[in-house]
């Protein structure tokens, strides 16, 4: 890797010509180049493609619009053939760097794309053309494709360049991408596992929505919608926390996901891409032992034909070994570019997350640009003035059912099953009182759940464990003496003869 310098001949920052913007100056970008930034806490960064191909994780910039970055956000915009870009705002970090490995990112994509296209082919039963022959495949699959690899290896990002990638190839692929990273909790929150289907290119601005804002985000609320991403909420930051429960919400996901594919053959030859947590890549330690369990969960539920490890020869290895007879496993190379992130980034990133789900965020563009030249996340700066808080309302404490799962911890022994010892299921639903000190329940995230069947012969014991989660709420205060709550939510809506999970997230302003 040695172009990594901060500086090269075709890449010179500069001298802004705009008096206004002592802040800004200009970078020409070779073709097949990317400019690096990371921004610091309280610092943002306005990019503006002057003119020339640009594309931050295969998101295309376009030309003349200025987009705004924040909270602590570290990307890249890639260039094919080169352009000229205006950045304004100081970032901790800057750099253009002509080592990228796109190349081999690009042989990928088109591979995923023919397999798109012979599984298409298939479906409307039409024959291959005269310069290819007849198909080696009798039943050609879209790629549903698994990335593995460490912590900071980039499979996140490459999980949404490959989705960026199939949404823009003309063929108008809805692919889904799932995340099954419950510390970073994909659409939904921090906690939960979830899928989308992606009809337009994700664009980056901060870490707190790497997959983009959904519906769920704040001003929309509660009720669903098309968009709303179907989540299932695990509790936890770590997998390793209650790997059964993941195994189970994963095959949910999957499950869930091929019932919509079978009414909608369309959808279902885009594929899907899952992105999955760092865990799943540790040989050692405390994952070691349910990391094989749950990625099988991932490989049965999403019908896994393509598993990609970024960046680590001994998990290559192994998923040769396990799945090489049957599976495409392919080893992709690491960027350079990816930053690695400590524990209390993340932390940070989540608190975002959860802020932007409860009141929407407006990153304030760099000093000397106005709010409404700047678009965030690729949308013209959304009018939050109206909707900045969410809403709080009192909940009474029979109004709400609240359960943990599987954590005997802090449930009280009058909210076992009768006769039942405190050793807990890791699945065992419990209820947990609210009124008990020690509940755990102060500055809770809390998931909603969809109704449970309406037909009562129906239900089973462990049914919340099946049901999707419609929202999050938190609970902000606790006043045992009145048993009532205050309940924090995106939007207003009856909570009473709901049912709501916690686990170990919380949030605090
Ligand atoms: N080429 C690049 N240039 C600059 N920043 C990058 C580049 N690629 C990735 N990053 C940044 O590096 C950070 C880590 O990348 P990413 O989240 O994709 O890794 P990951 O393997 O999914 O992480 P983990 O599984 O440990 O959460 C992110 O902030 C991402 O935006």
């Amino acid at each position: 890797m040695s172009g990594l310098g901060l500086l090269n001949s075709d890449s010179k920052p500069l001298p802004a010509d705009d008096e206004a913007a002592a802040n800004t100056r200009q970078w020409h970008l070779a073709s097949e180049t990317e400019y690096r930034f990371e921004l610091d806490p309280n610092s943002s960064l306005a990019i503006k493609l002057v003119h020339g191909q640009a594309e931050i994780f295969g998101a295309e910039l376009a030309e003349g619009n200025t987009y705004v970055f924040g909270l602590e956000c570290k990307a890249a915009v890639y260039t094919w053939q080169g352009c000229t870009i205006e950045v304004t705002g100081q970032p901790s970090t800057e750099y253009v760097s002509e080592e990228t490995p796109m190349q081999v990112y690009a042989n990928l994509v088109l591979a995923l794309e023919q397999m798109r296209v012979r599984a298409l082919r298939a479906f409307h039963g039409s024959p291959p053309s005269s310069e290819e022959g007849p198909d080696p495949d009798p039943d050609p699959q879209p790629p549903r494709v698994l990335v593995l690899g460490p912590g900071n290896s980039g499979k996140t990002t490459l999980s949404k360049m490959l989705i960026n990638y199939a949404v823009r190839m003309g063929q108008s692929w809805n692919p889904v991408l799932v995340n099954v990273d419950p510390g970073e909790g994909g659409w939904a929150a921090p906690g939960a596992i979830s899928a989308a289907t992606i009809t337009s290119p994700i664009q980056t601005s901060t870490p707190a929505s790497t997959f983009g804002s959904a519906a769920t985000s704040a001003p929309a609320h509660l009720t669903s919608n098309a968009l709303l991403p179907l989540a299932y909420w695990y509790g936890h930051a770590e997998t390793r926390r209650n790997p059964l429960l993941m195994d189970r919400l994963i095959r949910n996901l999957g499950e869930n996901i091929w019932e919509r594919w079978d009414n909608d053959l369309g959808g279902r030859v885009a594929g899907l891409i899952v992105d999955t947590p760092s865990s799943f890549a540790a040989s050692s330690g405390p994952n070691g032992d349910h990391r094989h369990a749950l990625i099988k969960a991932c490989v049965d539920a999403f019908r896994i034909n393509v598993i990609l490890i970024v960046g680590h020869e001994k998990l290559n290895v192994e998923m040769q070994r396990a799945y090489g007879n049957r599976i495409a496993v392919v080893k992709i190379p690491k960027s350079g570019g990816v930053v690695e992130l400590d524990p209390s980034y993340r932390e940070r990133a989540r608190k975002h997350q959860l802020h932007n789900y409860m009141y929407g965020r407006i990153i304030p563009p760099p000093p000397g640009l106005p709010p409404t030249n700047v678009l965030q996340g690729g949308e013209q700066t959304p009018d939050l003035t109206l909707n900045l808080a969410p809403s709080s309302s009192i909940v009474a404490f029979g109004d709400l059912t609240l359960y943990r799962i599987g954590e005997e911890t802090m449930a009280p022994t009058s909210a076992l099953p009768i006769g039942a010892t405190r050793v807990v299921s890791e699945m065992q639903p419990l209820l947990v009182d609210p009124a008990q000190p020690g509940s755990g329940l102060y500055n809770a995230v809390l998931a909603l759940l969809a109704p449970p069947n309406p037909d009562e012969s129906e239900r089973y014991d462990e049914e919340m464990l099946d049901l999707p989660v419609v929202g999050f709420l938190v609970i902000t205060t606790l006043d045992i003496p009145n048993k009532r709550m205050t309940v924090l939510a995106p939007t207003q809506g009856s909570l009473v003869g709901r049912t709501a999970i916690v686990g170990s997230i919380e949030w605090q302003e």
